[in-house]
Order: structure tokens, then C-alpha cells, then sequence
């Protein structure tokens, strides 16, 4: 699976240690910045390259890491189609995909440490929609967002 990563000043090397974990178990990981924790960047571009990326079939699933991971997914949940959800725990982390069918996790690094992180990518990746009931309240979000982008 390819994994579109993506994250702010605050998340450089936490990202870098990331994405060689999820090399290391088989995922091809693409980075789509930020590259240098000395330049402050604004967390909304990383979330629209990797939200986009995403709706355009250059990646199936994104992590993004800002220093709450709060802003990067407002902003990825701007992009139409993207359900990005903000988990600091690996329960919920898990539960996103199986009743949110979400594509993009994400957290800050000024929350969970690297371990914890790598926790929560596992239940991530690890984790299947299971549709059913679930896909019909997944539905009702479309149906909002499709109100609001006619
Ligand atoms: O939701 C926003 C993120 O947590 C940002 O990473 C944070 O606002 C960056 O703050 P600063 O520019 O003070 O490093």
C-alpha cells in the first residue's frame, strides 16, 4: 500500500522515524513535506497535498503530524471525500477505519511520543471498514459535505 506522509516544523524527525517504520513493514511511504524543522510552515499546505493526493489516486491512506495534529486535519477535511481523523490512542486510532472508513490519521508530536505513535499507525493500517450500518452514517457525512458543495 502507498501512504502519503505529511506534517509541519514540528513533526520532521518524527515523520522521518515514521515513514521508515511503515518502509521497514512493506509500505511505500511518500513524503509530501514539510522537510526542515528550522523553517516554520504552515500546517494547512501538508494536510491539502496529502488530502489531495489521496482523492487523486497517488496514495490510498495519509499521516499527518502537526504539533496537535488538530490543524493539518482541518484542513485535509476541507478537501471533499477526506475523512481525517485526529487520534492520540491506538483505540481510536483503530476504530476511525472500522466505523469511519477514515483515510488519513493523524496526531501531533507535541502530544504522543514515538513509540505511541508507531502503536497507533499499527491499529491504523491494521484495521478494515467493516461497512454495513457504519457505511450508512458514513453516507450521512457525504451527504453534508455534498450539501454544502453544490
Ligand atoms: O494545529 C496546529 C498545529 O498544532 C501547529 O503545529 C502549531 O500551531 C504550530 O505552532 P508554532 O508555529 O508555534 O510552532
Amino acid at each position: 500500500m502507498k501512504v502519503g506522509f505529511g506534517c509541519d516544523h514540528t513533526a520532521i524527525d518524527l515523520k522521518k522515524e515514521l515513514m521508515e517504520y511503515m518502509t521497514e513493514k512493506g509500505y511505500e511511504c511518500v513524503d509530501y513535506g514539510a522537510y526542515d524543522a528550522k523553517v516554520r510552515v504552515d500546517y494547512p499546505d501538508q494536510g491539502q497535498k496529502v488530502a489531495e493526493a489521496i482523492i487523486a489516486g497517488e496514495v490510498e491512506k495519509g499521516v499527518l503530524i502537526c504539533g496537535t495534529g488538530i490543524g493539518i486535519s482541518l484542513a485535509a477535511n476541507k478537501v471533499p471525500g477526506i475523512r481525517a481523523a485526529v487520534c492520540s490512542e491506538p483505540y481510536s486510532a483503530e476504530m476511525t477505519v472500522r466505523h469511519n472508513n477514515a483515510q488519513i490519521i493523524a496526531f501531533g508530536a507535541r502530544v504522543v511520543g514515538n513509540e505511541l505513535a508507531k502503536k497507533i499507525l499499527d491499529a491504523f493500517f491494521g484495521a478494515t471498514f467493516e461497512g454495513g450500518r457504519h457505511a450508512e452514517r458514513v453516507q450521512k457525512i457525504c451527504n453534508i459535505e455534498a450539501k454544502y458543495n453544490k
